[in-house]
């Protein structure tokens, strides 16, 4: 059955190379929810891989503590923990075929025969095995290595799939099905998935909530579109996505909207939670600035490239690089490298920070 995981103020530190303790990950709190799906993202060295070992079991945790539901769960071994990691590297056995490498955990729990046959039948199903249940790992492709890996979790029905960058072997094209794969199934089957990767595009498209650390801290978490419309910080704005910055004070609000004069003059934004006088950032996403010819807000085209369905830019505005992206581009609305613009932007999707 699906349990929840509670991570109460979390640290681990390493002895680094000069014999000091160094904190990986330090003070995370964390509620993941009976059957949600979680990504741990954030760059490299961030702390990911060590929560998510510090779930499994296979790190100690320095301080805090860990629970499965209501249970504390520090104190209990990884194979005693109610948990299934899939890996990177698939950890197959060689000498088994695909069958008995799902069999394998369900053999070491004793479980009678006639259980486990329809236990496998049931996961070689679902993750469209069947026709190679009799083959050896070294005759599959990685992306079905991967789905055996993947079925060979499963079959433990554990209260908790954790995932550490499980696609990253697999080629651009196979990573997108597989993901659509591991979603489809971890809803059908409801169960509680913590899965870290590094790459944004993954924990968008599969999460119920993303969690951004950085540092060995979480910088926010939310769903992809909160973390994406609503960043809390300039490093999560910068992380997910692509952000441009304009520094601005606020004036006052109107409408229920906060006046913040810009080098770009007053921009009017949804925001609560400011006053008159606050130092702020907006945050202007590529999509929401749009390019015309005029005389206010003057940038100049650096960089002009059609990519099919957009337009991408770069514009100097304000002594800064601005990334712009246009949709649909018609051609004679295109502007070449070394025009002047004016920006425009949709203050409906402008944020404060
Ligand atoms: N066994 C260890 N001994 C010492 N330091 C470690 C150990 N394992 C991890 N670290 C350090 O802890 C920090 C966090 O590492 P971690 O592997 O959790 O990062 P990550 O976010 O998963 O990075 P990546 O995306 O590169 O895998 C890093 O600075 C790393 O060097």
């Amino acid at each position: 059955m699906a349990k929840s995981v509670t991570l109460k103020n979390i640290s681990k530190a390493f002895m680094n190379d000069r014999g000091e303790k160094s904190y990986a990950v330090s003070g995370v709190n964390l509620e993941i929810g009976e059957g949600e799906f979680v990504t741990l993202l954030g760059p490299s060295g961030c702390g990911k891989t060590t929560t998510l070992r510090m779930i499994a079991g296979f790190e100690d945790i320095t301080e805090g503590h860990i629970y499965f539901g209501n249970e504390a769960v520090d104190q209990i071994p990884p194979n005693r923990r109610d948990c299934t990691m899939v890996f990177q590297s698939y950890a197959l056995f060689p000498h088994l075929n695909v069958f008995d490498n799902i069999a394998y955990g369900l053999k070491i729990k004793k479980m009678g025969k006639s259980e486990m046959i329809s236990k496998i039948e049931s996961v070689l199903d679902i993750m469209n095995l069947q026709d190679y249940r009799d083959r050896m790992p070294n005759q599959l492709s990685g992306g079905q290595q991967q789905r055996v890996a993947l079925a060979r979790a499963l079959v433990m029905e554990p209260g908790v799939l954790l995932f550490d960058e499980p696609l990253s072997n697999l080629d651009a094209k196979l990573r997108l099905v597989m993901r659509d794969e591991i979603r489809r199934i971890q809803q059908q089957i409801g169960i509680t998935a913590v899965y870290v990767t590094h790459d944004q595009s993954e924990a968008m498209s599969m999460s119920d909530k993303v969690i951004v650390m950085n540092k060995g801290k979480i910088e926010q978490v939310g769903t992809p579109m909160e973390i994406y419309q609503r960043p809390k910080s300039k490093f999560v704005a910068d992380f997910i996505g692509t952000a441009n910055f304009l520094e601005g004070t606020v004036k006052g609000t109107e409408d229920g909207r906060l006046l913040v004069e810009t080098a770009s003059g007053v921009l009017r934004i949804r925001r609560d939670g400011f006053k008159a006088g606050d130092r702020v950032t907006v945050v202007i996403r590529p999509e929401a600035v749009t390019l015309a010819k005029g005389t206010s807000h003057q940038g100049i085209v650096q960089k002009s490239v059609f990519m099919g369905q957009t337009q991408e830019y770069e514009v100097l505005f304000e002594g800064q690089m601005f990334q712009i992206t246009e949709h649909n581009p018609i051609q004679e609305k295109v502007y070449s490298v070394g025009s002047s613009v004016s920006l425009q932007f949709a203050e409906d999707a402008l944020h404060v920070i």
